[in-house]
């Protein structure tokens, strides 16, 4: 592969959690084997087989979306109608979703991601989680897995998203359900996945059964993340911290002493701001969590029930508009905070000692994944919401969107 040199930057963001400055101006950077090979001032800039001058455009990181669900048919449009019209949300949508979704023939499902995937990479998102989770049976949960598995950097798994209804239209025994979440399930998408997940809330898992389900997936192998305080006080930011999940997501009802837990430890508060406007929850406090010390990611949520956009560029406007996040603090949780939701991040990866590519952060050794935005500022994110921003995105070194 040649490499190739980037010049006319007007901004260069690192998203580097170890800087203090956001980001670099007049910087040139040098793609080489996929990574960034070289960044630093342009006078000094080494030779390279190509030139792209960008002419005065920011340059990021590609967005890191670290928490979707994207193996999904069908749509929810009417739920969603229904909700503007003042109806609250309930994880009983799930089914309807699940539904749909058994109906899909292989071929129509891997066409369905594969679409929503090309989606999230011209809006700029360069490495991306999905989960499965609108199976919600051994055969289903692993045909999901697999599928994902071909199309997305990250899968997990989310046998228990909801328990299911039986023949009789009626939910299935909870703990039993648990019971094949945690044995034969479990065995069927392990080689599909790395991550589990549960949705520990009122009218889907409690936190004893979201206990058994994440110690399980553990004693598997896998990592944790949870998705947490969505519609109440569920105990599941603290079932997260408990268990050292890498995340726990959603995280609108939280109390004081959520936070303080949160800041105390590794796992990554991610917010979903597309998710928190669709549902008409009060916003996930982002602001709050920053100024305890907590470390936030910012994720699309793309699903079909509360979130049905992959869009990053609108979560960023929206984090820095309504939850009130700077453009420096939101840019970093939707690059750096996103890999660290996946322990992928650059400090992640040196702490691990694995060899295994960073992403998130634009430094020298770390994937070249780049998002150059159509303005001179990522400024122009929040400024500009809903405009047409994203002007070429390159993954692993290749351009993959944009002209
Ligand atoms: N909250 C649980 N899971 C999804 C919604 C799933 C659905 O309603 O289909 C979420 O993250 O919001
Ligand atoms: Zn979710």
């Amino acid at each position: 592969m040649s490499s190739e040199l980037l010049v006319g930057i007007g901004e260069l963001w690192t998203a580097d959690p170890d800087e203090e400055r956001a980001f670099v101006p007049d910087a040139t950077l040098v793609v080489d084997d996929g990574r960034i090979a070289w960044l630093g001032p342009a006078a000094q800039a080494p030779e390279a087989d190509r030139r792209t001058d960008v002419e005065g455009r920011a340059v990021l990181p590609g967005w890191v979306d670290s928490h979707s669900h994207l193996v999904f048919a069908g749509d929810r449009a009417a739920e969603f109608a229904a909700r503007m019209a003042g109806q609250a949300y309930a994880a009983g949508g799930i089914g309807v979703t699940t539904a749909a979704t058994r109906e899909a023939s292989d071929e129509e499902l891997a066409a369905l991601v594969a679409g929503r995937v090309r989606d999230a990479t011209a809006g700029g998102t360069t490495y991306l989680e999905t989960k499965t989770g609108y199976g919600l049976n051994v055969e289903q949960e692993a045909r999901a897995a697999r599928l994902a598995a071909g199309l997305v950097d990250e899968v997990t798994y989310l046998g228990a998203h909801l328990v299911p209804t039986g023949p009789d239209g009626q939910p299935v025994d909870a703990d039993e359900y648990v019971d094949l979440v945690c044995g034969a399930m479990l065995q069927a998408v392990r080689p599909y996945v790395t991550w589990a997940d549960v949705f520990c809330e009122e009218g889907a898992f409690t936190p004893e059964q979201s206990r058994r389900v994440l110690q399980a997936c553990a004693e598997a192998g896998l990592g944790l993340r949870v998705h947490g305080n969505q519609l109440g006080h569920s105990g599941g930011v603290a079932l997260a911290v408990e268990l050292g999940a890498a995340s726990v997501d959603h995280v609108n009802y939280v109390t004081d002493t959520d936070i303080e837990a949160l800041a105390s430890s590794d796992t990554v508060a991610t917010i979903l701001p597309a998710c928190d406007l669709s549902t008409r929850a009060p916003l996930a406090p982002g602001r709050a969590l920053l100024d305890a010390g907590a470390t936030v990611a910012i994720a699309s949520n793309c699903n079909p029930g509360t979130s049905y956009t992959s869009s990053m560029n609108f979560c960023v406007a929206t984090a820095v508009l309504q939850m009130r996040l700077t453009v420096e603090e939101t840019v970093l949780a939707a690059t750096y905070g996103g890999a660290r939701a996946l322990r992928r991040d650059v400090r992640s990866v040196a702490a691990q000692g694995d060899d295994r590519t960073p992403v998130g952060t634009l430094a020298v050794g770390a994937r070249a994944d780049l998002h150059v935005l159509d303005a001179p500022s990522a400024t122009h994110l929040a400024y500009r919401p809903g405009m047409p921003l994203t002007w070429g995105v390159w993954r692993s070194g290749h351009r993959v969107a944009g002209a």
